[in-house]
């Protein structure tokens, strides 16, 4: 349940590359244990807002700070802001050749109890028993490895997970295991932020914002977020 204490505080961002403005503007405020949809169309600045928020190389906002639990981390490099908390689930995992699963899970939190490298695995709806020993390499499928990036992120414990486009590529998680991920992550005491254009995914959430041409025009209650990117999209 959300807190009412804002974990993370993106103020006035703006981002500019190659003479484009790909983010302007920014505010967005996720609250501590929140579940937050942000909502926008193909190109609309989802993923770079991400990557602004996460500090990835190359993504330093012009303009604008962001506070992470009362901290500003604009100018902290990524390992740092993972190490107060905050993660982004990537599209897929790294590669490790010869790493079984069972052993990436646990990078993130070496102190991880063998219960709870299971239910990590089960909220991707993959059997712990068979794949903790697998390796994590090309004889997975694609859609297995992009399940195994989700449960890491779950595994770790974070305090803010940044979740985008969990839904996407093909043979991935359905949108009912997506639902019980996010919620269960919810219940660990983990805020998440959903990046989504499905308008349904953000019904699970708290709190959504619609992204549009690189500005959020709209933050409020999952169900007013939701209409207003309705009659955007037409
Ligand atoms: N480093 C960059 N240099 C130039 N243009 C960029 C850069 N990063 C993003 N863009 C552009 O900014 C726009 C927003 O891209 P972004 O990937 O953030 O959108 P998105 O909402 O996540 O889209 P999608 O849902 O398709 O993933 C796109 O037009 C993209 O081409």
């Amino acid at each position: 349940m959300p807190s009412g204490d804002v974990l993370l505080d993106v103020q006035s961002v703006a981002l500019f590359r190659e003479g484009r403005t790909i983010l302007h503007d920014i505010n967005l405020s996720v609250l501590a244990g929140e579940i937050h949809a942000l909502l926008g169309v193909n190109g609309s600045g989802k993923s770079s807002l991400a990557y602004v928020i996460m500090g990835c190389e190359d993504y330093h906002p012009d303009a604008g700070r962001i506070l992470f639990a009362g901290r500003d981390i604009s100018d902290l490099p990524m390992h740092e802001r993972a190490r107060m908390g905050l993660t982004l689930a990537w599209q897929e995992p790294a590669r490790f050749d010869g790493l079984p699963i069972g052993d990436y899970l646990t990078l993130g939190r070496p102190a991880i109890s063998r219960d709870e490298l299971w239910e990590a695995l089960h909220a991707v709806a993959l059997d712990p028993a068979t794949y903790l020993p697998r390796a994590l390499d090309r004889t997975l499928s694609g859609g297995e490895r992009k399940r195994i990036e989700p449960a890491a992120v779950y595994a770790m414990r974070p305090r803010l997970a940044i979740l985008d486009e969990p839904d996407s590529g093909v043979d991935v998680l359905s949108f009912s295991d997506i639902q019980q991920l996010v919620r269960r992550m919810a219940r660990s005491g983990c805020a998440v932020l959903l990046i989504t254009h499905r308008n349904d995914m953000a019904s699970i959430a708290d709190r959504a914002s619609v992204m549009n041409a690189g500005t959020i025009i709209i933050t409020g209650a999952a169900e007013e977020a939701r209409r207003v990117y309705t009659a955007r999209r037409g």
